[in-house]
C-alpha cells in the first residue's frame, strides 16, 4: 500500500523563513494563497492587473506582477492555467529563477510534456490537491481537508521533498492524506479522471439521464431533480463510505436495479473508450490537441461550451437553483458564470 503523509508525520518548519509567491489567484491560486497563510507561512501573489489582483488585494495580499514576486520569493507555486504557463515562464518567471529557488506546480502538465524546462540548479515539486480549489479552502476553513499529492522532478537543494510535504500541509492536505508521486503518474492520472470519470464521463451520464427522461415526456425538473441534483447525495454517500456506504443507505430496490443496469450502461465498449482515452493522454495525443486548440484561439473549446451552457438541464437547473439558496453562491459558481 502507498504511504499516506498526515500532519504529524510532516514538519514545516522548512518554510519558517522562506517566501512563497502564489502566481495566479483562481481557483486554486486564492486557496494555497489563504491556506498557506493561515498555516503560518509568509505568502505574496504574481498577477497581472486585472480581476484576480483586485480580488487578492481585497483579502489582504501584497500582489506584485509575475516578474517582481518571482524576484522577491524562494518558493513560486505556478497556479495559472496550464495553457498560459508557458509563456508566462518563458517572459516573467525564467528571467528571475536564481539557483537555490523552487518552482512548483498542482497538476505537472507543463513539466511532463515539456512545455516548461528549468534550469537544473533549482528545485522542482509538485503539491496537487485531488480536488477544486473552491472547495481546498472552504475544507482547510471548516477543519478537514483535500487529500493531495506531491512530486519532485528536480531536488537541486538536497530538501526539495521536505518543502513539498511542508507546503502540502499547510495547503491543509495533511488532514487528508499526502501521497507521493510522479509527475507523470499525476499528470496521466489526474487527466484521465476528469476526462472519463469525474467530468467528462459524469456530464454525459448526467445529460444522457436526463434526455432519456425529458424525451420519454416526463417533466424536465423531475428528470434534473433525478439526474443531476441527487447525484451530489449519492455521491456524498460513496466519499464518507464507498460504494458499499452509498448501498447501505439506498433502498434494496435500488441496489438490485444498480446491481442489474450499471453494466448495461457502462459496457465493454465504454471501457475501451476509456483505454483509448487513457491512450492519447500517454501518447502526449491529447496533450498536443489541446496545445493546438490554443493557439488557434479555442475554437472547438467556445463553441462547445456555449453550446452547453444552452442545454435544457442547465437552464432547468438555473431556474431550480433559485429556489435553493443553500446549494448556490459557494465557490465556482462565479466562476462558472464567467
Ligand atoms: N481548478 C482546480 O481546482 C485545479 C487546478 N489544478 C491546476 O492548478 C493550476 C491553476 O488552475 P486553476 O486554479 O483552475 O486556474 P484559474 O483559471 O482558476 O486561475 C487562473 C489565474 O491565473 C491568472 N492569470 C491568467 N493569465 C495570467 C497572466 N498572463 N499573468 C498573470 N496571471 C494570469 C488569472 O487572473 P486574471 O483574473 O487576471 O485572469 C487567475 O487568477 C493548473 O495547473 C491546474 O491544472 C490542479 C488541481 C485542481
Ligand atoms: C477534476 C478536475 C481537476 O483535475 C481537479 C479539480 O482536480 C482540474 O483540473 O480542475
Ligand atoms: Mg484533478
Ligand atoms: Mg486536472
Amino acid at each position: 500500500m502507498a504511504t499516506a503523509y498526515y500532519n504529524n508525520d510532516v514538519n514545516e518548519a522548512i518554510l519558517q523563513n522562506k517566501t512563497i509567491a502564489v502566481v495566479g489567484y483562481g481557483s486554486q491560486g486564492h486557496a494555497h494563497a489563504q491556506n498557506l497563510r493561515d498555516s503560518g507561512s509568509n505568502v505574496i501573489i504574481g498577477l497581472r492587473p486585472g480581476k484576480s489582483w483586485n480580488k487578492a488585494e481585497e483579502d489582504g495580499f501584497n500582489v506584485y506582477t509575475v516578474q517582481e514576486a518571482t524576484k522577491h520569493a524562494d518558493v513560486i507555486m505556478i497556479l495559472l492555467p496550464d495553457e498560459l504557463q508557458p509563456v508566462v515562464y518563458e517572459n516573467e518567471i525564467k528571467p528571475e529563477l536564481t539557483s537555490g529557488k523552487a518552482l512548483a506546480f498542482a497538476h505537472g502538465f507543463n513539466i511532463h510534456f515539456s512545455q516548461i524546462q528549468p534550469p537544473s540548479d533549482i528545485d522542482v515539486f509538485m503539491a496537487a490537491p485531488k480536488g477544486p480549489g473552491h472547495i481546498v479552502r472552504r475544507t482547510y476553513e471548516d477543519g478537514s481537508g483535500v487529500p493531495g499529492l506531491f512530486a519532485v522532478y528536480q531536488d537541486a537543494s538536497g530538501t526539495a521533498r521536505e518543502v513539498a510535504l511542508a507546503y502540502s500541509k499547510q495547503n491543509g492536505a495533511g488532514r487528508a492524506g499526502i501521497i507521493e508521486t510522479s509527475f507523470q503518474e499525476e499528470t496521466e492520472t489526474d487527466l484521465f479522471g476528469e476526462q472519463a470519470v469525474l467530468c467528462g464521463g459524469t456530464s454525459a451520464l448526467v445529460k444522457a439521464g436526463f434526455e432519456t427522461l425529458v424525451e420519454a415526456g416526463y417533466q424536465p425538473e423531475v428528470a434534473y431533480f433525478e439526474c443531476l441534483h441527487e447525484l451530489k447525495l449519492i455521491v456524498d454517500l460513496m466519499y464518507e463510505g464507498g460504494l458499499e456506504g452509498m448501498r447501505h443507505s439506498i433502498s434494496d430496490t435500488a441496489q438490485w436495479g444498480d446491481f442489474q443496469a450499471g453494466p448495461r450502461v457502462i459496457t465493454e465498449d465504454t471501457k475501451d473508450s476509456m483505454r483509448d482515452i487513457l491512450e492519447d493522454i500517454q501518447s502526449g495525443r491529447f496533450a498536443k490537441s489541446w496545445i493546438i486548440e490554443n493557439q488557434a484561439n479555442r475554437p472547438e473549446f467556445n463553441a462547445t461550451n456555449a453550446r452547453e451552457s444552452e442545454h435544457q438541464i442547465e437552464q432547468v437547473g438555473r431556474e431550480l437553483r433559485e429556489m435553493m439558496p443553500f446549494a448556490k453562491n459557494k465557490g465556482g459558481v462565479e466562476r462558472a458564470k464567467n
